[in-house]
């Protein structure tokens, strides 16, 4: 049995009180999910419905429009990521969602309670559903590692019968045992962010919010951590709500993704759907790094608008699942009779699921650019012309 496994809840433990907007949240055994494609709409765990936020200038200063008609849904089981640039409003959606900042307009409900109009005291409660990681982990300098994870059991009433166990159980699982006794100041930023996750799942809540989890930490160490955030989702059911500005984080383990822009939501939907056909200018600028591909800088230097005589057409080619690893350029040349000059490219995957994006010149005058462009339609390749290069 893994450590994951391990930690599943007797029901009765940690849970919050009967109020509806609190159990809301509780921990109750929720349905796993087997890989990255969940079975989708179980139901909905959070819901934003026309949410708008405005904070008051202060000192003279105009009200500051921070989120507008939000419309955002988290299925239970999901990972949703919402992504954005600095100041496009992240930190006020998830600080809407936990309650530390409460919606000028619009609902936010919690497995369908209506939450916005609850008062401060059931608010505290409901946050007791709900567990948090930052970025820069939020630890408590003066308590150990083991003090750390104690603290939301602490405050719930927990037994130190209750609290040994529980907090031993939680750093097995995220593969800290042995630093039961240290303080936050020795260790990693990695292994800071794992005492975080062990504490914020100490009550067992079914949903997480991660605010930059990852955004203060290497590469690698990245990695490892957004793979144990997709093993507490897919293991233990958790949902996970997270914002970030980093798009490999979207990419890696997000099923849903909406992409914040000035306080809106300017495209959300099925994280490979959005990354491989990014529709909006903002998500485009955003994927272009890690799902695009860059042209040499000598072809991107002389690219044309207009074709110039016995000159070539520049064509992206974009593949999908079905297609990605298809034999398209040598298939094209056989049946069309033109050879197609590969500029750039690359395969890559998202989940299990692989796409593909190729950069080619075809002659273009006479039927050769028609031709290629009449084969990629047949072979359902979208395509989209980029200019023309001598
Ligand atoms: N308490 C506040 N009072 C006034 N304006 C605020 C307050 N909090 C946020 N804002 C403003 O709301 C907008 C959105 O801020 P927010 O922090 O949510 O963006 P963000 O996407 O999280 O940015 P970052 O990635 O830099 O943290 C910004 O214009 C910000 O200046």
């Amino acid at each position: 049995m893994s450590a994951l496994a391990s930690t599943a809840p007797p029901a009765h433990l940690f849970s919050v009180t009967p109020d509806r907007a609190v159990s809301a949240l509780s921990a109750s055994p929720a349905p796993a999910i087997s890989d990255r494609a969940p079975t989708r709409k179980i139901r909905t765990l959070v819901a934003l419905e026309g949410v708008g936020k405005v904070f008051a200038g202060r000192r003279g200063q105009s009200p500051v429009a921070a989120l507008e008609d939000i419309d955002l849904n988290v299925a239970d089981g999901e990972i949703l990521g919402v992504i954005g640039r600095s100041g496009a409003g992240k930190s006020t959606l998830i600080r809407l969602v936990n309650g530390l900042e409460q919606a000028t307009s619009g609902r936010v409900l919690l497995d369908g309670v209506d939450v916005t109009a609850q008062p401060e005291s059931a608010w505290r409660q409901a946050r007791r559903g709900i567990g948090m990681i930052f970025q820069h982990f939020n630890l408590l300098s003066s308590r150990t590692v083991f003090d750390n994870v104690a603290l939301p059991l602490e405050i719930a009433g927990a037994s130190r019968g209750e609290v040994a166990p529980r907090v031993k159980e939680l750093l097995a699982l995220v593969d800290l045992s042995d630093k039961a006794g240290r303080y936050p100041a020795e260790l990693s930023g990695g292994q800071k962010q794992r005492v975080g996750i062990a504490r914020a799942l100490a009550t067992r809540p079914r949903l997480l919010l991660c605010d930059e989890a990852t955004s203060a930490l290497d590469p690698e160490t990245t990695r490892s951590i957004l793979a144990l955030l997709a093993r507490v989702n897919r293991e233990l059911g958790v949902t996970i709500l997270l914002i970030t500005h980093e798009i490999p984080v979207i990419k890696e383990i997000c099923h849903q993704v909406a992409v914040i822009e000035g306080g809106r939501i300017v495209e959300q939907g099925d994280v490979f759907e959005v990354l491989t056909r990014p529709a909006h200018p903002a998500t485009r600028a955003l994927v272009s790094s890690v799902v695009g591909v860059e042209l040499p800088k000598s072809v991107a230097d002389s690219l044309l608008p207009m074709p110039v005589p016995g000159g070539r057409t520049v064509l992206r080619i974009s593949f999908t699942s079905e297609n990605a690893t298809a034999p398209v350029v040598s298939r094209i040349s056989t049946v069309v009779g033109v050879d197609l000059n590969i500029l750039a490219g690359r395969i890559d995957s998202i989940g299990e699921r692989p796409f593909g994006v190729l950069v080619v010149a075809v002659p273009s005058h006479g039927p050769a650019l028609a031709a290629v462009q009449a084969s990629l339609r047949s072979l359902a390749l979208e395509t989209e012309q980029l200019g023309h290069v001598a």
